[in-house]
């Protein structure tokens, strides 16, 4: 017979309109009662599971009507979190094999989560990014709503926290609130404003607070949204809260491979099929995915620019390194 948790997750597959996962769910209640000697009730459930399928295939898709997410927060959230509809994709991202494989157990396990639910466990969902500028922790939570079809929104602790400090752990409240009741990326960008053990050496204490409330609402959360943390500094996070996230995710700059692939897919537009890639990865040595790609755009554009189909080793060196000196 059905269990609670597969009474909820049929209820949460309905709201979201998600009728593949409905149905897979309705199959293991059937499988279950089976397995318990209820089979006339079994066959029953997989006979309607079938009606159901076929009537959804006889009506064209666009009639059908879908649940429509919270679009833009509204009243007091509105000057806390902000909004996107990302459409980008993990696979349109140069990462590494490690990085690339934990983020694809992220979204096996979200994508197959009532199924993880059904059987007492929590999918991976409450994510800590650390890692230096500009190597990809935001592209990250941006493919994953991507990926899951969610919206993102970012919240930007530096801003709650100079603004409202009286008020962050009231914020805080809304903010979690929020994530339970719309299913969503949520983005904690520059999290080591909270989570800093500078922050909690603050005199005053209310920062320790605020984070002493933060890792109480993250610890109680239990919803189906995914909660990313991204910091640049995670040297100065307080150790407690690595063991609060489910997964720490580990950014670094680019290896050779890597920064390879960022530089052709930047320079995908032209022909780059005379560049010296060795020469030119020797000149993006220790910068960033952001500083190669805002290097060969800036190379893409001067080519562009004299009327060139083609990308110039020197003129993408010079950009490279002209990156470099930008950070000395
Ligand atoms: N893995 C990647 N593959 C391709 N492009 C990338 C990758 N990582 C970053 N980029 C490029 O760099 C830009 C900035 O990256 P992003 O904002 O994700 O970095 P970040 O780690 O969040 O930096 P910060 O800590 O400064 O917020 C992206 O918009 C994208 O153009």
């Amino acid at each position: 017979m059905a269990t609670a948790d597969h009474v909820k997750a049929l209820i949460r597959s309905h709201a979201e309109g998600d009728d593949e996962r409905f149905y897979a769910i309705a199959m293991q209640v059937a499988a279950q009662a089976a397995r318990q000697g209820h089979t006339k009730f079994a066959q029953e459930l997989r006979n309607l599971v079938d009606q159901a399928k076929l009537r959804a295939k006889a009506e064209p898709s666009g009639q059908r009507t879908k649940p429509v997410p919270i679009i833009q927060p509204r009243g007091e959230l509105a000057g806390l979190l902000s909004a996107a509809f990302p459409k980008s994709r993990i696979a349109d991202m140069a990462l590494d094999d490690a990085l690339r494989a934990r983020i694809d157990r992220i979204l096996l396990e979200q994508r197959q989560r009532e199924t993880i639910r059904a059987h007492g466990m929590s999918p991976l969902r409450k994510l800590l990014l650390v890692g230096p500028p500009g190597t990809g922790k935001t592209t990250t939570a941006a493919a994953l709503a991507g990926e899951l079809s969610t919206p993102l929104f970012t919240i930007q602790l530096d801003g709650l926290i100079t603004k409202y400090l009286g008020e962050t752990a009231a914020k805080l409240r809304l903010i979690f609130e929020a994530i339970q009741q719309t299913r969503a990326v949520y983005l904690f960008d520059e999290f080591d404003a909270l989570g800093g053990e500078r922050a909690a050496r603050n005199e005053v204490g209310e920062i320790r607070r605020v984070l002493n409330s933060f890792l109480q609402f993250l610890e109680q959360d239990d919803s189906d949204s995914i909660i990313v943390a991204a910091t640049n500094h995670p040297q100065i996070l307080d150790r407690a809260l690595f063991r609060r996230f489910d997964s720490v995710i580990e950014y670094r700059l680019p290896s050779e491979n890597v920064a390879e692939e960022v530089m052709r897919a930047r320079l995908s537009l032209l022909d780059a099929s005379e560049v010296n890639w060795s020469e030119a990865l020797d000149a993006a040595k220790g910068l960033s995915h952001s500083d190669i790609t805002r290097a060969c755009e800036h190379a893409a554009k001067n080519a562009i620019l004299q009327h060139h189909t083609r990308i110039d080793t020197a003129e993408l060196v010079e950009a490279l390194i002209e990156r470099r000196a930008a950070h000395q």
